[in-house]
């Protein structure tokens, strides 16, 4: 370890597909991307179904200084733990993220951060209160490809923004899967909207509403949208469509994002495109783990961007268990991990990169796709506390 190199402590509450890939990530030697001012330890894994699930992740990532809990309530008061990475399913983000918060601890939440936006705005409180850090786990904004484009598309280099088209799809068989599988039961505020959707919408954010300065951003306006229902009587959306209008100074930008837990879009044309006035960008998918991007400008030669993931392993998709994985290498969460350790060490509450207000922003445009497609989740999962808790 390098003098003055901070280590971060993190607890795992659930262990599941992504938790897999993020404990993989924490154990890569920073060094390998070139890091040496962090460094991450797993100190502890919980399962809310007893004690032997999380033992038997601590043996698959063989971490096994790691401590196993049989209940989140008991890895939230082990005083060893910095920092919690919560990778439950969506409905339950919000209790996981407000007992990890209510116990003192840091926390790093997966996407989408909660169900709806009610409920986020009531995690910053509660951390603002007890002066903790709070982040959604939107991996893909710290890397390389979405910082070179954040900051070309700031310098203008295609011009004033005018639309917007993006998209995640993957086929997860949604009439033949488990109905219990998070991705379509109602219970665990299953969807394509929550869980794909998420992407397109935050590639949008990054590109048209993050690229300005903070006191410009304003709330785009869902213009129109579509779910589709699966048709067997579980009401989670298995396709949905959206239409945005974004306000910039220099006009409105249409957004225009897909997503589907029903059909495959991989590998047919880009994954996002921005166009600009003087020119368009373009990702390839995968959109949740970019290794490059095109700029292409009316008579000039296109221009690839292209960022190597360090001790990357590529990309394997598990069809069965209708996963990802790097098997040989890091999947590259390790950079979102870096900056929490950053702004823990920093005292920061909240990330520039993810802030708080921006979680909030995508939230709300999902409350309102859902609100005009019809789709609300049980009151158990919609719930919010009414305030004066803390
Ligand atoms: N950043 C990314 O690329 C990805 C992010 N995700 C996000 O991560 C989160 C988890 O996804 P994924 O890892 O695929 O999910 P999994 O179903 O594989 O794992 C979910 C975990 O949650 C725990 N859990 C806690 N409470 C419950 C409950 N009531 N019912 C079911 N499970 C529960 C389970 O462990 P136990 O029951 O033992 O406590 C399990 O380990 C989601 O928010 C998803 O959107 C998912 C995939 C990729
Ligand atoms: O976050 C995600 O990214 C990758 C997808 O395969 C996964 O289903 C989703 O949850």
């Amino acid at each position: 370890m390098s003098a003055g190199q901070f280590e971060l402590r993190w607890g795992f509450m659930g262990h599941g597909a992504i938790a897999w890939c993020m404990a993989k990530d924490l154990q890569l030697d920073p060094a390998t991307r070139g890091v040496t001012d962090v460094k991450h330890k797993i100190v502890a894994v919980a399962s809310h179904l007893g004690i032997a699930p999380a033992e038997e992740f601590i043996h698959r990532i063989k971490a096994p200084e790691a401590k196993a809990y049989g209940s989140y309530e008991d890895l939230a008061s082990d005083p060893n733990v910095d920092v919690v990475y919560v990778s439950s399913p969506h409905s339950h983000h919000y209790p996981h993220v407000l007992l990890a918060l209510r116990s003192g601890k840091h926390v790093l939440c997966e996407k989408p951060f909660t169900v709806n936006a009610a409920q986020a705005a009531h995690l910053q409180r509660v951390a603002k209160q007890h002066n903790l850090f709070l982040m959604e786990a939107v991996w893909t904004r710290f890397f390389p490809v979405s910082i070179k484009m954040r900051e070309l598309i700031a310098n203008g280099e295609i011009g004033e923004l005018r639309r917007v088209f993006a998209e995640l799809s993957q086929d997860f068989d949604p009439y033949n899967i488990d109905p219990q599988h998070r991705i379509v039961n109602p219970d665990l505020a299953g969807g394509a909207l929550l869980d794909l959707g998420a992407y397109p919408l935050k590639w949008i954010f990054q590109t048209v509403y993050h690229t300005l300065p903070p006191s410009s951003r304003q709330t785009p306006t869902v213009l129109g949208s579509s779910m589709q229902k699966l048709g067997h009587g579980v009401d989670v959306d298995e396709h949905v469509s959206m239409m945005l209008s974004f306000p910039r100074d220099t006009g409105n930008v249409i957004a225009v994002a897909n997503a589907s837990i029903g059909m495959h879009a991989c590998t047919a044309g880009p994954a996002f495109k921005l166009q600009g006035t003087k020119g368009e960008i373009t990702v390839p998918w995968p959109p949740f783990r970019p290794t490059e991007f095109t700029v292409h400008k009316l008579g000039e030669e296109p221009k690839k961007y292209e960022f190597e993931i360090p001790s990357g392993g590529g990309l394997v998709q598990d069809l069965e268990k209708k996963t990802f994985d790097a098997p040989n290498g890091g999947m590259g969460l390790f950079w979102e991990a870096d900056e929490v350790a950053r702004c823990i060490r920093d005292g920061d509450l909240q990330s520039e990169t993810i802030p708080w207000s921006e979680t909030v922003e995508v939230l709300k445009v999902m409350d309102e796709v859902r609100r005009q497609g019809g789709l609300r989740y049980p009151d158990a999962v919609e719930f919010v506390e009414e305030e004066g808790r803390e």
